[in-house]
C-alpha cells in the first residue's frame, strides 16, 4: 500500500504545535529541526517538513495528500486546496493598521500603499470592496515598514497585539479574517489512508476539550445527575459496593467542568475524579 504523503510546517508559529498534535495521534515525527523527511511505515505515512506558505500549494498540485497550514496561508495561496478540519492552534486575526489616531474607516485606505506578507488575501479583500490602493508586499517584519517610509498601512498577522503596540500602531476596520492552523487536502478523490489519520486527529482534538469525570452518588439523585453530566451517548452507571450508591463515569466538556463538579457536590456526589484523556474514537 502506498504511504500517505503528508506536509508539516517546519519553522514558525505553526510547527512545534503541528508536530504535537501528530505526536499525540500515534506517529513518529522528528527529533531534529533540521531533517527534512521522516517515513513512519509502521503507520503508512510519510512526512514532509515544508515552510508553512507552500504546503498549500503541494496540496493543490497534488503532489503531498494531506497538510497542515494556516487558514491566512491557504487563503494567500490561491492553492486548489480545501481546508477539512481546524486544529486549534496558531490562532490569529488578520488586519488592518496604521499609526495611532491615523485611521478610522476602512474607505481611508483608499490610495494609500499597505505593506503586506499576504498579498494574495489583500488584494481579493480590497477588490471586493472596490477600494483602490497599492499593496507593497514584504516577507516580513511588516509592522516596521511604515517608520521606515515604505507604507501607509499595513495588513498583517495579529495575535496579542504587542508587536503593533511596540510600533506604535493600532487596528482599524473590521477583521479581515480569522485564522488558525487547519488540515488541507486537495478535495475530490480520498487517498488511502485519510480516514484513519482524520480520526485520529480528531480524536486528539476532541480530548483536548474534553475530560473524564467519575463519581459515586445516591441512587435517588441519579437522574438529576445524568442531567448535569449526560456523557457523549449516555453516562455509565455501575453499582457500588454500597447499599442504595451507584458509580457514574461521562465525559464532560473541559471548560465549566469545576462547575459542574460543584453542582454535583450540591447534589450529594462524592468521590468526584476529573482525569485527562489522551485520545479517543467517538
Ligand atoms: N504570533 C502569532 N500567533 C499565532 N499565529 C501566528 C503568529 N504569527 C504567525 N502566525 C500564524 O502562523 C502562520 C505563519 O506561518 P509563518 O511560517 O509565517 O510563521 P511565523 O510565525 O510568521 O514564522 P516566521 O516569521 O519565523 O517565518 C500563519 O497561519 C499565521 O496566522
Ligand atoms: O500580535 P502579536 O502577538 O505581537 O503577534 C503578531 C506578530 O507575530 C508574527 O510575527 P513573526 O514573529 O512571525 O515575525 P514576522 O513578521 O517576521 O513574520 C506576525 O507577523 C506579527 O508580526
Ligand atoms: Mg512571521
Amino acid at each position: 500500500m502506498s504511504l500517505l504523503r503528508i506536509a508539516v510546517p517546519n519553522k514558525g508559529s505553526l510547527s512545534q504545535s503541528a508536530s504535537e498534535i501528530l505526536r499525540e495521534s500515534g506517529y513518529r515525527q522528528r527529533d531534529d529541526a533540521k531533517q527534512l523527511a521522516l517515513t513512519d511505515t509502521e503507520n503508512g505515512v510519510e512526512f514532509f517538513y515544508l515552510r508553512p506558505r507552500d504546503i498549500a500549494l503541494y496540496v493543490g498540485e497534488g503532489t503531498l495528500d494531506v497538510g497542515i497550514t494556516g487558514r491566512d496561508l491557504l487563503l494567500d495561496s490561491g492553492a486548489k486546496a480545501d481546508e477539512v478540519l481546524s486544529l486549534g492552534f496558531g490562532r490569529s486575526r488578520f488586519r488592518f493598521a496604521g499609526p495611532v489616531g491615523r485611521f478610522g474607516a476602512l474607505e481611508e485606505l483608499a490610495g494609500t500603499r499597505i505593506a503586506t506578507s499576504y498579498v494574495g488575501v489583500v488584494r481579493a479583500f480590497l477588490e471586493e470592496r472596490g477600494i483602490a490602493a497599492e499593496v507593497v508586499r514584504l516577507d516580513g517584519a511588516v509592522e516596521t515598514s511604515i517608520q521606515l517610509g515604505v507604507a501607509d498601512v499595513v495588513a498583517d498577522v495579529v495575535e496579542t497585539g504587542s508587536t503593533l503596540r511596540a510600533a506604535g500602531l493600532e487596528v482599524f476596520g473590521e477583521t479581515i479574517l480569522e485564522s488558525e492552523a487547519v488540515l488541507v487536502t486537495r478535495g475530490g478523490a480520498v487517498p488511502d489512508g485519510f480516514e484513519v489519520f482524520r480520526r485520529r486527529v480528531e480524536g486528539v482534538l476532541v480530548a483536548r476539550t474534553y475530560v473524564m469525570m467519575d463519581y459515586d452518588i445516591e441512587q435517588a439523585h441519579v437522574s438529576r445527575a445524568v442531567e448535569i453530566t449526560p456523557g457523549i451517548e449516555g453516562p455509565t452507571i455501575a453499582p457500588l459496593h454500597r447499599e442504595g450508591w451507584v458509580a457514574v463515569r461521562a465525559m464532560v466538556p473541559r471548560d465549566g467542568a469545576q462547575r459542574l463538579m460543584d453542582e454535583l457536590y450540591e447534589l450529594g456526589a462524592r468521590g468526584i475524579l476529573l482525569t485527562d484523556i489522551h485520545a479517543c474514537r467517538l
